[in-house]
Order: C-alpha cells, then sequence, then structure tokens
C-alpha cells in the first residue's frame, strides 16, 4: 500500500504538489492521471526517497522509503528507461543491481523473461530500441520481487505490441496482489489499463475513485417530453437533479432505467430518453478545466 498524506513539493516559486492526499492499495491497477506538469513524477520521486517533500509525508506500507534496509524487495519502479550505462548488455545491467541488492543471479534470468527481453538481454543496451528500454527498466523494478510497483509513463513512446504486452503486465502483477501504481497523461489509455484514479492537476488532487464512477458519475440522462415541466417537478420532488430547456431534460448522475421507470409510474409520455455517457477524455478535461498548465491555442 501507498499511502500520500499532506504531501506539499515547493521548487522556488512552483508548487510542484499542493498538499496531496491519497491512498494507493492493493490488488488493483491504479491510474496517476494528470496533464504535463501536473507534479506526478515529482510525487513518485518522493515515494522513492529520491526528492524529499517540503511538507507531509508519502510511505509504502507505513514506512518511508529511506528506511527499508533493502528496499528494491519493497518496492519496484520504473522511472526514466534512459537513466542506465550505455555501454553494458542488459544482462550485466541487472547482475550488478542484483549483486549491490543481495538478489540471487538465478533472479535476472527469471526477470528477463518476465520482462520479455530474450535473446536481447545479451546486447549492449546503446543499440536498444525504446521498447527494449522500457522492458529491460520493467525487468529491473521486478528484480527484489517488490509488493509495491511504481511505473512513471510506461507505455509513452511504445507501439501497439509494447503498450498490449505492458496492459498485460499490470494487470497480471495487480492480480498477484501488487500494489501498482501506473501515471499518465493518456486518458485514453488510463481508461484501458485502470481499475481506480488518482486525478491530479497543477499537484492537487482533482478525483480518487474507480474509472467506471469517473466516466459514469459524470454522465447524465436526456430526456425529450412533450409534458418537461411536469416531469421536471416529480423529478424534483424525488431528489434528482434536473435542468430544463423546454421540452428536453438534463438528469444528472442517474441512469435511463431510474428515470423511465419515474416516468412510467408517473404517467408522462416521454418522446426521448438516452443515457449520455462521457468519455474519461471529456471527463478528464472538464475535471482539470482550471488546472491544465499548458493548453494549445485554439482549444
Ligand atoms: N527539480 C525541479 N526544479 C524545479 N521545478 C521542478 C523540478 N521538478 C519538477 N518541477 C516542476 O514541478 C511541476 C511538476 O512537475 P512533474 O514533473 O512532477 O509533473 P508531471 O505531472 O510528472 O508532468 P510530466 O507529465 O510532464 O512528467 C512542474 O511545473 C515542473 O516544472
Amino acid at each position: 500500500m501507498i499511502e500520500v498524506r499532506g504531501l506539499t513539493r515547493r521548487y522556488g516559486d512552483v508548487l510542484a504538489v499542493d498538499d496531496l492526499t491519497f491512498t494507493v492499495e492493493p490488488g488493483a491497477v491504479t491510474g496517476f492521471l494528470g496533464p504535463n506538469g501536473a507534479g506526478k513524477s515529482t510525487t513518485m520521486r518522493i515515494v522513492l526517497g529520491l526528492d524529499r517533500a517540503t511538507s507531509g509525508t508519502a510511505l509504502v506500507g507505513g514506512r518511508a522509503y529511506a528506511s527499508f534496509p533493502a528496499p528494491l524487495h519493497e518496492v519496484g519502479a520504473l522511472l526514466d528507461p534512459g537513466a542506465v550505462h550505455p555501454g553494458r548488455t542488459g544482462r550485466d545491467h541487472l547482475r550488478i543491481a542484483a549483486r549491490t541488492n543481495a538478489i540471487p543471479t538465478r533472479r535476472v534470468d527469471e526477470v528477463i523473461e518476465r520482462a520479455g527481453l530474450g535473446q536481447a538481454a545479451r546486447r549492449r543496451i546503446k543499440g536498444y530500441s525504446l521498447g527494449m528500454r522500457q522492458r529491460l527498466g520493467i525487468a529491473a523494478a521486478l528484480l527484489g520481487d517488490p509488493k509495491v510497483l511504481l511505473f512513471d509513463e510506461p507505455v509513452n513512446g511504445l507501439d501497439l505490441d509494447g503498450v498490449r504486452w505492458i496492459r498485460g503486465l499490470l494487470r497480471q502483477l495487480a492480480d498477484e496482489g501488487r500494489t501498482v501504481l501506473v501515471s499518465s497523461h493518456l486518458l485514453s489509455e488510463m481508461q484501458q489499463i485502470a481499475d481506480r484514479l488518482v486525478v491530479v492537476g497543477r499537484g492537487k488532487l482533482i478525483a480518487d475513485t474507480t474509472t467506471e464512477r469517473i466516466l459514469g458519475g459524470l454522465g447524465h440522462v436526456r430526456v425529450v417530453s412533450p409534458e418537461a415541466a411536469n416531469f421536471e417537478k416529480v423529478l424534483v420532488d424525488k431528489g434528482f437533479v434536473v435542468h430544463r430547456d423546454g421540452e428536453e431534460l438534463r438528469v444528472e448522475n442517474s441512469g435511463a432505467d431510474h428515470v423511465g421507470t419515474v416516468a412510467h409510474e408517473s404517467r408522462i409520455l416521454l418522446h426521448h430518453l438516452s443515457e449520455v455517457r462521457q468519455s474519461l477524455e471529456d471527463a478528464y478535461l472538464d475535471l482539470t478545466d482550471d488546472s491544465v498548465e499548458y493548453r494549445g491555442v485554439g482549444r
């Protein structure tokens, strides 16, 4: 489990992380979603003891990263896949990491296999494609068989096969009961990968819930009825949140089944009844509307 409490990180005038609180539970893939500069990498770096918090805490299994005697056994991370010695082979890179962390060498071959590095493990890293570098980074993250894994933008720059492979791997790791936090600014990608979403913008928490609820909760029901004014009153009396525009109603946070049932019970004639679901992308843009640091002209 990862517990972030009141986390704040200031760099001079920039408030990179602003009083952020969330928990990442085991057994699920949690997406850490936000636009560029939202503070995702900074938060992950603090969890991994690579940066200091200005205030607040970030704990793994109830402890600070720095307090682990053998951190690779507790937490694995893919941060910057470029941060490796280019002249070494992938296998040597992993062997050195294993040796310095008292991990048996046979584990190196296991993670090479799990990460699908295959024969590439015996080649020098400088000849690796981005996809191979990502796989090597993931092999390194898995080396200590940790219960908690953090992946910073793991699908960046990967082709479709690579993206599919990462999706499958994240799912397996979560199914094994591990805690999996994966950051991305790719909303469509998160929709396919994550069970839960922690959404951030400008260092602040915007939402922390299931992916489904973000999608479903922001949807609404559209109704067209010649008796719209009457139906509006009936719905409001029953506690629904309704907006009316002539013969058209917009019923928030509900489903067509509920609204249809109320119409039937009240003998109200409907000409149209449909659920309008937002894509995560639209939902996300709505949520972060005030929080996007850089936005292209013309949006
Ligand atoms: N070492 C640093 N010194 C100064 N400012 C920094 C530093 N690291 C991050 N920042 C600033 O903090 C803010 C958050 O950056 P961060 O990299 O954590 O965001 P992010 O959500 O990971 O974005 P991206 O998707 O672009 O990686 C940005 O405004 C960034 O410029």
